[in-house]
């Protein structure tokens, strides 16, 4: 079921489209993660789904209803943004009593409890906190508020090692009750590589590639294999070989295949020994992107 759809969405500011013609879907209960470098579009794209900005052309629904306009809609949906406005003199305390009146899904509970976990000072100007803190302000602000969709903006942009691990331990959990569908953009791969389930990757607006992560790293396949004769060209006839890379007798394939059905094209050939040597998320988008004209370096980090 999709419960975000994005329908060819448009938003250009002057002469600049910062997103054009971006159409796709976020399944309920997924971690989506949307990446770009920086002005690729991301956080306008999210303060369209989160019904801020209006589209100039296209929609955002939410199971089905338009987001923009639609207060119903915006009640389900919280965005941390990059750099939230917070009052001079706001503290946590002043911010949940604001968002109370404005999520019926607050939870004075929840919000004690987030409190406590993360040891946070409730009486102290948000303003005065560091860049870290103050973002992990907002984010026991979002979760207190129990929306059905969560918005991240650079939201682990700042926070330490042990902070982070523990806001994707509480993202985690909420999806898995089926309680929460968050979209979280990043410049940075790897900082959402273990916490989302599908990627978008946009580029000057516009969406250049979408993967469902556990699918994508079954896809391709690395093995370092050695064979006392050369493996003869036609060895892998009919598999796609993204590269193949000799040294001595050692070769190390990536292929488009899974490993049991590479294994079984190369044991009538003796193989002194076959290793599966997983590629990384990252090396996978090099050579997707590759295959469909962009150069990773200029679009990612
Ligand atoms: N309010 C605005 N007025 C004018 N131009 C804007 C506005 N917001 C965004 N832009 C432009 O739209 C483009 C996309 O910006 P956006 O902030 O969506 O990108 P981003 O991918 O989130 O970037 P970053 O990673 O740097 O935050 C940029 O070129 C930016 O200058």
């Amino acid at each position: 079921m999709s419960m975000i759809a994005l329908d060819h969405l448009t938003k250009t500011f002057g002469r600049e489209r910062a997103v054009d013609d971006l159409t796709l879907t976020v399944k309920e209960g997924s971690i989506f993660g949307l990446i770009g470098s920086n002005g690729s579009g991301k956080s306008t794209a999210l303060r369209m789904i989160a019904g801020i900005y209006a589209p100039d052309r296209g929609q955002v629904t939410l199971s089905d209803a338009p987001v923009f306009d639609h207060e119903r809609a915006k009640e389900q949906i919280f965005i941390i943004c990059d750099q939230p406005f917070i009052q001079a003199g706001e503290n946590l305390e002043d911010l949940a009593h604001f968002y109370s009146h404005i999520y019926p899904g607050f939870s004075w509970d929840d919000y004690e409890e987030l409190c406590q976990v993360f040891d946070m000072e409730r009486k102290k100007p948000i303003n005065t906190f560091s860049k870290g803190i103050r973002k992990l302000a907002m984010i026991i602000i979002a979760l207190s508020c129990n929306p059905q969709v969560l918005l991240m903006d650079e939201s682990f942009d700042g926070l330490d090692m042990v902070v982070r691990a523990a806001v994707k331990k509480l993202l985690i959990d909420r999806v898995a009750r089926q309680e929460m569908t968050v979209v979280a953009t990043s410049h940075n791969l790897y900082e959402i590589e273990e916490l989302c389930d599908h990627v978008a990757i946009i580029h000057k607006g516009r969406l250049i590639l979408e993967r469902d992560l556990d699918a994508l790293k079954e896809e391709f396949v690395r093995v370092q294999t050695a064979f006392r004769e050369p493996l003869p060209d036609d060895a892998l006839a009919g598999i796609e070989v993204i590269s193949r890379e000799s040294r001595g007798s050692l070769l190390t394939l990536i292929v488009k295949a899974g490993f049991s059905e590479l294994k079984e094209r190369l044991e009538p050939y003796g193989p002194l020994f076959l290793e599966n040597l997983p590629l990384t998320l990252e090396e996978i988008f090099i050579k997707e992107m590759e295959a469909v004209g962009y150069d990773y370096k200029n679009i990612t980090f």
